[in-house]
């Protein structure tokens, strides 16, 4: 701890700065970053330009007045992003990021600050406050995550192609078990822009030319390493399960169910309110799963999700 520290106070004794900053895309897809005045907070660091929401003030009010004041921005329209909670040893935060979808005006660092423009991919080598790290992985993943159907349609070759240019560019292979069948899947996925996901199994993930795995509940228990692979997500039920995808340092968590399944009927699923809590309880990015459809991508945004998982609903045939 930090006993000295200007900006401590007892954690427990006051609810975290609420905190409201933009992701902005520019129309060649560069995103836009200023540097943290040396002075602040987290002084020097790149961040996703916003600021403190004021007592009263909504958040969209605020991020249009932080945006204007620091950028000279007017926010046309703007949706949810994530929302990250985070305790820094001499603050805590809580950053509503929002997704500015249009903007008039060309902006610039009204304060002195540098303001840049910045490919996704070089963000991960950027210098951010801490708490950004769950925004950055966020960032590089799709909205739409597709599961496959099992037993696989025999019409795959005309519908995953489909299915990935539908939006969902990152699919998860499950119940293929031919590894010659499981190749061309990969194939046929990095062909059309998407990246591949097998089950459990980083070894068989390496073979067959997969981007990483997804760790199916009792798998990711048993496990206290993170598989060595560029990507690694984990399907969660519950706070427990989310805690220990953390721990694992998944890039992403699949949380289910949100509603009911035709195939599950008897399971009522947890709803948006407990989904949003715990998803905002976890910093890393997390996905509905479970009677959600590419159509509720607002709602589960709205509830704190990177995006939407499923099966049928996302199967273009
Ligand atoms: N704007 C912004 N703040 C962030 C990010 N990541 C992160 O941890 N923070 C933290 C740093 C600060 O503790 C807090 C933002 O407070 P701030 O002091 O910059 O807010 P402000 O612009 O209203 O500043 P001021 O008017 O008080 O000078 O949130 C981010 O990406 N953007």
């Amino acid at each position: 701890m930090s006993g000295n520290h200007s900006y401590e106070r007892p954690r427990s004794a006051c609810a975290p700065l609420l905190v409201v900053a933009a992701i902005i895309r520019g129309p060649d897809g560069r995103i836009l970053l200023s540097q943290r005045p040396a002075h602040k907070h987290k002084g020097g660091c790149w961040e996703f330009p916003g600021g403190k929401v004021e007592q009263g003030e909504s958040l969209a009010d605020a991020l249009a007045r932080e945006l204007h004041e620091e950028l000279g921005l007017s926010v046309l329209a703007c949706q949810p992003f994530m929302t990250v909670q985070h305790d820094y040893p001499e603050l805590s935060v809580r950053l509503c990021f929002r997704e500015v979808t249009a903007f008039a005006g060309q902006p610039s660092g009204r304060e002195g600050q540098p303001v840049q423009w910045f490919e996704p991919a070089a963000l991960s080598e950027l210098d951010f406050p801490e708490a950004n790290q769950p925004v950055v992985r966020g960032l590089a993943l799709p909205d739409h995550w597709l599961i496959l159907p099992s037993p696989l349609p025999t019409d795959w070759h005309d519908a995953l192609p489909r299915s990935i240019q539908a939006g969902a560019t990152l699919v998860y292979l499950r119940g293929v078990s031919d590894q010659q069948q499981l190749r061309e899947l990969v194939q046929c996925c990095h062909a059309h822009g998407a990246q591949a996901l097998v089950a459990d199994d980083s070894e068989l993930a390496q073979a067959v030319g997969a981007d990483g795995v997804h760790l199916r509940h009792q798998s990711a228990l048993a496990r206290t390493e993170r598989p060595p692979l560029p990507w690694v997500s984990v399907a969660c039920h519950d706070a427990p399960s989310l805690a220990h995808a953390q721990a694992l340092g998944a890039d992403m968590a699949v949380l289910s169910p949100v509603k009911a399944t035709p195939t599950h009927p008897e399971q009522p699923g947890m709803g948006w309110a407990q989904f949003q809590t715990l998803a905002e309880g976890t910093p890393i990015p997390i996905y509905a799963l479970g009677g959600v459809t590419p159509e509720d991508l607002s709602a589960a945004r709205a509830a704190g999700a990177r995006g939407v998982a499923g099966i049928r609903a996302f199967w273009r045939r």
